[in-house]
């Protein structure tokens, strides 16, 4: 039987950092890397970045928008990245982003996460914005299967500020609403559950309360959009079980020479080290 994927990343993360490395062909990059802007070059530079990714973090990401945007012949690589990554050792994320009705959700479940899922990744992105009960049955599905989902709560974007610092008629902000969804999902799980959530490592310190999440917190925003070490400590502390900084751009301007990449991602994962706990 399939692990389930809360122990699965504890285990990756302990094995090999926290570093989540975000596989994005944006244009630049792929002209940047010296490729033709096609579907040839999208195939170079992502399967060049998740075989040299892959062998040096726990967890990869491909930004599923920049393979979409070359259409079937970009969907085809990205089913070949989420291969190459797994084949690398690393679990994969696959940041798509998915919310919809519940009876929709079912077909991005099975797109994603179920069992015998149309990608075989580990984990993909959700948005609960129709709703967190919508995604019930997705979390089911990917728990059955040994996988994990990601639920935005409180994004990096500054746009995001409005939506999810609003407050409920309880009190509780937007976001702080997710993480406690979430937290449901999760509780007593060991070493940690399947339902992570997505904060942004540059929101204000204190915005969220993780402390009963007990799952893992994608924290995208540190590298190009401009949070550091210091911004993830002030907004995470020190020793939060399950983080995972994520960097794309800040990565993978590093490539296309696989070794100049490599020594890209182990060197924030090298400064990432402090912000974990013992035996993490
Ligand atoms: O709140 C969020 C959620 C997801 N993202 C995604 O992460 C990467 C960030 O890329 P960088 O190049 O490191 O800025 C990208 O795929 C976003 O779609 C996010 O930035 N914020």
């Amino acid at each position: 039987m399939t692990a389930r994927f809360g122990a699965r990343l504890a285990g990756a993360v302990a094995a090999r950092g926290s570093l989540c490395a975000g596989i994005d062909p944006h244009p630049g990059l792929i002209e940047a890397w010296g490729l033709p802007l096609d579907a040839s070059g999208l195939e170079r530079f992502a399967l060049s970045a998740a075989e040299t990714l892959g062998e040096v973090a726990a967890i990869v990401k491909p930004q599923s928008a920049f393979f979409e945007a070359f259409g079937s012949a970009g969907v085809a690589v990205l089913e070949r990245v989420v291969d190459v990554a797994h084949d690398a050792g690393a679990l994969v994320l696959l940041d798509v982003k998915r919310g919809d009705i519940g009876s929709t959700m079912a077909a991005y479940t099975a797109a994603y996460v179920a069992e015998k899922a149309a990608f075989t990744a580990d984990a993909a992105t959700v948005s609960p914005y129709l709703g967190f009960g919508a995604l019930d049955a997705a979390v089911a599905a990917a728990r059955e299967a040994g996988n994990g989902l990601f639920v935005l709560a409180r994004t990096s974007n500054p746009e995001a500020d409005a939506l999810q610092r609003a407050r409920l008629e309880d009190g509780r902000t937007v976001a702080q609403s997710v993480v406690d969804a979430a937290a449901d999902h999760n509780a007593g799980a060991e070493p940690y559950g399947d339902v992570g959530v997505v904060v942004g490592a540059t929101v204000a310190p204190g915005e969220v309360d993780l402390s009963r999440l007990n799952g893992p917190v994608l924290a995208p925003g540190f590298g190009a959009q401009g949070a550091t070490e210091a911004d993830l400590r002030a907004v995470f502390g020190e020793g939060l079980p399950g983080l995972l900084p994520a960097s794309s751009r800040d990565l993978l301007r590093h490539g296309p020479d696989p070794a100049a990449l490599r020594r890209a991602a182990q060197e924030v994962n090298g400064r990432l080290a402090g912000l974990r706990g013992k035996g993490q």
